[in-house]
């Protein structure tokens, strides 16, 4: 959108107090008739930027910068300066700058973020101040268009476990990407995190750790301080989503199944990593031309991830080739830590109450079973993939290495183009580096993984785009279209409508010898159409909140976008704060 549609903004702030609002601040780039309105003439060297100006100069800045933590703090600082300036500076620079602010980088942020802290964002609810909630919660929010929550409680960050009060880092990461890729406007989302102790030893004997320094609040008392926050969400802001993002697995689920009815509630790890599988799959399909009834699907780490995916398969599976659940359930072997997902593993209590729709029966494993010796009953992956001959092979497991170069051969030699997908983060998580399972099956396997990876090489010589399957490639659109469409659900319906609609745009649709998903350099465009599709839906399932029609969406989406660009501002005591 060029920065002469939109209308000049009232703005009522003054001297520094303009220049230290990330939201208002334009820094150096104010124009001489905002400087005298607004104080600044002499808060300001002489010279007036434009955007681009300021762009190259922080491009500038960055790039004497060596590694990528210490760029991704500098962002974090432009952040806290000027949103505008940060934003474009991201979008300009999309596919190199994403892995900075994102996966893999944050990770080593929020792993560090008592030390890296400088200032705070968002908001903080933590355990023992909970008597304060409503009042801490309305002192940032009231007045405030709020149409997005994206909350953690830290128990799960990606595979790097319990990270304590550091969970802000995720919480913001993920708003950040809902604004760079979904077109959210920054100033009406808002980062939480849920502050309610950490197991984490490290951080617990770490003097410097600005989180409280308790171990972790579980059972009655966690879902009533999870409960207070969601009831103050729902009252506040009855039209918002409320992002969930990496709660511990004994959370996560369950929270979702809590609330989804009542409230607009999506979990990532589940959701939105079901629903980019998904289209992976469907894309690689498209390349084996096959149906999704006819893979044989081995999942590798069987928690928030592994599950969500599991089902949204089994889902679409039901939905798209009409055979039913019980026996879509069959197409499915789960591994966790002790093996294969099987009768005899739920008699010893060690199957989690959502697996075991999808428990393996024992009987179908005495001939391996009597290959171990008499007390090993442990099932493992090279066990699972030389007897399934499974089609597609799926790691959500946060095990380095799982995928074996046995493991790997094993899938090749049971089917013509297995669908390898290693998708644990960060990248050093990966179960198996994309490169490796490249040349391991000379080229065969159709490869995706969650953080961002060089292309492999073909046997002929060509590059192999390994797509990125990272949930940031749909929840932005997800999320985006839920809240154009104000619908009061994030429906399953929906979610399958985003994805089928990423699938269609999938490289490898047209070149079976290219990327299985969507550059992340064309994510912005690719969730735009995500959106449509899922404010579409919403309107034709009857759950959405306006009353416009179907075919307006498209049009309704262009308005609603925020664009990283200047507007003029007016000063003017009755405008915005
Ligand atoms: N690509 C994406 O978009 C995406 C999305 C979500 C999660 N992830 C990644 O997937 C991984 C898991 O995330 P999650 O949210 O499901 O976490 P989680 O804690 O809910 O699940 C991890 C599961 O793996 C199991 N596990 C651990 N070690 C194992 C082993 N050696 N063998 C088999 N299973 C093992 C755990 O018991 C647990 O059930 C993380 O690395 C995360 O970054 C990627
Ligand atoms: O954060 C990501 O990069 C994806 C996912 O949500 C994860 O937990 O790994
Ligand atoms: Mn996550």
């Amino acid at each position: 959108m060029s920065k002469s549609r939109l209308p000049s903004l009232r703005v009522a702030l003054r001297g520094d107090t303009i220049l230290t609002r990330p939201r208002f601040n334009k820094g150096t780039a104010f124009t001489v008739p905002e400087r005298k309105a607004f104080g600044l003439t002499g808060r300001l060297p002489y010279r007036v930027n434009s955007l681009d100006e300021q762009i190259d100069r922080a491009w500038n800045q960055l790039e004497a910068r060596e590694t990528p933590i210490r760029k991704n703090t500098f962002l974090q600082s432009l952040k806290d300066q000027n949103w505008v300036l940060y934003y474009a500076l991201l979008k300009k620079n999309l596919r190199e700058l994403v892995p900075v602010i994102y996966t893999p980088t944050e990770a080593e942020a929020i792993a560090n973020y008592s030390h890296l802290f400088r200032r705070s964002e968002g908001l903080y609810l933590t355990f023992p101040q909970q008597d304060s909630m409503e009042e801490d919660f309305l002192e940032q929010t009231k007045g405030r268009d709020i149409q997005l929550f994206v909350c953690s409680d830290a128990e799960a960050i990606l595979g790097i476990g319990d990270q304590g009060v550091g969970g802000i880092g995720i919480s913001a990461a993920k708003s950040v990407i809902y604004t760079l890729i979904g077109g959210m406007d920054p100033s009406k989302s808002l980062a939480v995190t849920l502050d309610v102790g950490t197991d984490n030893e490290d951080l617990l004997n770490d003097s410097l750790y600005v989180g409280w320094p308790q171990r972790r609040v579980r059972g009655k008392e966690y879902d009533e301080f999870i409960d207070k926050f969601v009831q103050l969400v729902r009252k506040y802001h009855p039209h918002s989503l409320l992002h969930f993002e990496d709660f511990g697995v004994s959370n996560a689920q369950r929270l979702l199944s809590r609330y989804r009815e009542a409230h607009s509630v999506f979990n990532d790890d589940i959701q939105g990593t079901g629903a980019v599988t998904l289209a992976c799959i469907m894309s690689a399909i498209g390349v084996t031309k096959s149906k999704l009834s006819e893979q044989r699907f081995v999942i590798y780490g069987a928690g928030s991830a592994g599950l969500g995916i599991t089902k949204q398969l089994r889902d679409a599976m039901v939905t798209t080739d009409g055979i039913s659940e019980q026996e879509a359930n069959t197409k499915f072997w789960l591994l966790d830590k002790f093996g294969l997902i099987r009768e005899a593993l739920d008699g010893k209590g060690k199957v989690r109450d959502g697996l075991k729709e999808f428990l393996r029966k024992d009987e179908e494993w005495v001939d391996v079973l009597e290959t171990k010796n008499k007390d090993g009953d442990y099932i493992g992956l090279l066990d699972v993939v030389k007897k399934v001959k499974p089609t597609v092979l799926i790691g959500c497991s946060t095990h380095a290495g799982a995928f074996t170069k046995e493991v790997v051969e094993a899938m090749a030699a049971g089917c013509d183009r297995p669908i390898i997908l290693p998708l644990s983060n960060p990248s050093r998580l990966v179960e198996v580096d994309p490169k490796d399972a490249n040349d391991w099956t000379h080229g065969k396997a159709l490869l995706a993984t969650g953080s961002p990876f060089p292309p492999a090489k073909m046997p002929s010589g060509k590059d192999y785009i390994i797509a990125e399957c990272n949930n940031a490639l749909i929840y932005p659109g997800l999320g985006f279209g839920s809240m154009l469409a104000q619908s009061r659900q994030m429906s399953d319906r929906m979610i399958i409508a985003g994805a089928q609609r990423l699938a269609s745009l999938s490289p490898a649709l047209k070149d079976p010898d290219d990327a299985l998903l969507p550059d992340f350099g064309e994510a912005p465009e690719v969730n735009f159409e995500v959106a449509v599709a899922v404010a579409e839906q919403a309107i034709e399932d009857g759950i959405a909140g306006v009353e416009w029609e179907k075919e307006q969406v498209r049009e309704r989406a262009k308005e609603m976008m925020w664009e990283p660009v200047y507007r003029d501002y007016v000063f003017d005591v009755d405008g915005e704060k």
